[in-house]
C-alpha cells in the first residue's frame, strides 16, 4: 500500500527499540512455531535474510532444521533495478555490502536462482496485518521481484513466509494493485495463514 512515512517510522522504530533479550526470545519461539507448524518440512531451498534493524531473526530457523537443504540471500540485481535474486550461502562464500550496508554474498552464476525455483522464501517485514498483507522497506523489491506469482500458470511457487514480532502487527492494511500477499506470518504469539 501507500504507506504513510509515518506509520513506516512508528513500525521501524518499534522494531528496532526491542531489547536484546526480546528479540533473542521473539526469534526462538517464532522458530519453535515455524517449525511445527509443517509449512516448510518438505522445503529444499528456503531463502532467508540477514536481519538488520531489528527485523526477526531467521537464523534459528536455519540451525535448528535437519535434513538436505539449501539456503539463499537476497540480493540486488545489478542491472535490473529494483529486483532481487537468491544467491546460494555456500560454505566458502564471499561477501560483498550491498548499497544499504547489507551483506551480500557475491555469487558466481551458478549459485544464483531466480526466485521460482525457491520452494519457501522467508520474507523480512516492516508491518503486516492477520490477512498477511505486508508493509516492507517501501523499495518494492520483494513485490517487483516476485510479480510474476500473479500468474496462476506458474505451478512451481515458492511459499512466503513473513517473520516478524507481534509488535509489526497492524489491524487492517489496505493492499494496493502490486502489493503481493504473503501465504503466512509468524510471529512470537500466532501463526496468521491466509485465508482460501
Ligand atoms: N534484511 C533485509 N535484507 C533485505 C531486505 C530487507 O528488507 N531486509 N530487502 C527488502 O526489500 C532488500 C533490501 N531493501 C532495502 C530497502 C531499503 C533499505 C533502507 O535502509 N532504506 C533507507 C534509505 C537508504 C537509502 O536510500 O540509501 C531508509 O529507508 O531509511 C534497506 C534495505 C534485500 N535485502
Ligand atoms: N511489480 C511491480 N512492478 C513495478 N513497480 C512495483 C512493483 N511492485 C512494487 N513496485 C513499486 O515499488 C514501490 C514501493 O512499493 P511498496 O511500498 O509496496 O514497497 P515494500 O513492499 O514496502 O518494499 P520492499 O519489498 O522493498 O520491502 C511502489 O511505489 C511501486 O510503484
Amino acid at each position: 500500500m501507500v504507506t504513510d512515512p509515518l506509520l513506516r517510522r512508528r513500525l521501524r522504530r518499534a522494531r528496532r527499540e526491542l531489547s536484546q533479550r526480546a528479540q533473542r526470545d521473539h526469534a526462538a519461539a517464532v522458530c519453535r512455531r515455524l517449525l511445527s507448524s509443517g509449512l516448510i518440512r518438505s522445503a529444499r531451498r528456503i531463502a532467508f535474510y540477514l536481519p538488520i534493524a531489528g527485523e526477526l531473526d531467521p537464523t534459528p530457523i536455519r540451525e535448528q532444521l535437519r535434513g538436505r537443504r539449501h539456503w539463499y540471500l537476497p540480493v540486488l540485481r545489478p542491472h535490473t533495478p529494483g529486483r532481487l535474486w537468491f544467491v546460494h550461502d555456500a560454505p566458502k562464500t564471499r561477501w560483498r555490502r550491498n548499497r544499504f550496508g547489507i551483506l551480500e554474498p557475491s555469487g558466481r552464476y551458478r549459485q544464483i536462482v531466480p526466485p521460482q525455483g525457491l520452494h519457501v522464501i522467508l520474507v523480512p517485514l516492516v508491518g503486516f496485518d492477520a490477512h498477511c498483507h505486508r508493509i516492507g522497506m517501501g523499495a518494492g523489491f520483494y513485490d517487483r521481484s516476485l510479480a510474476f506469482l500473479r500468474d496462476r500458470r506458474h505451478w512451481q511457487r515458492p511459499r512466503l513466509i513473513g517473520l516478524a514480532h507481534e509488535c509489526q502487527r497492524l489491524d487492517a492494511i489496505e493492499p494496493e494493485p502490486w502489493d503481493l500477499p504473503l501465504d503466512a506470518v509468524v510471529t512470537e504469539h500466532a501463526l496468521y495463514q491466509r485465508g482460501p
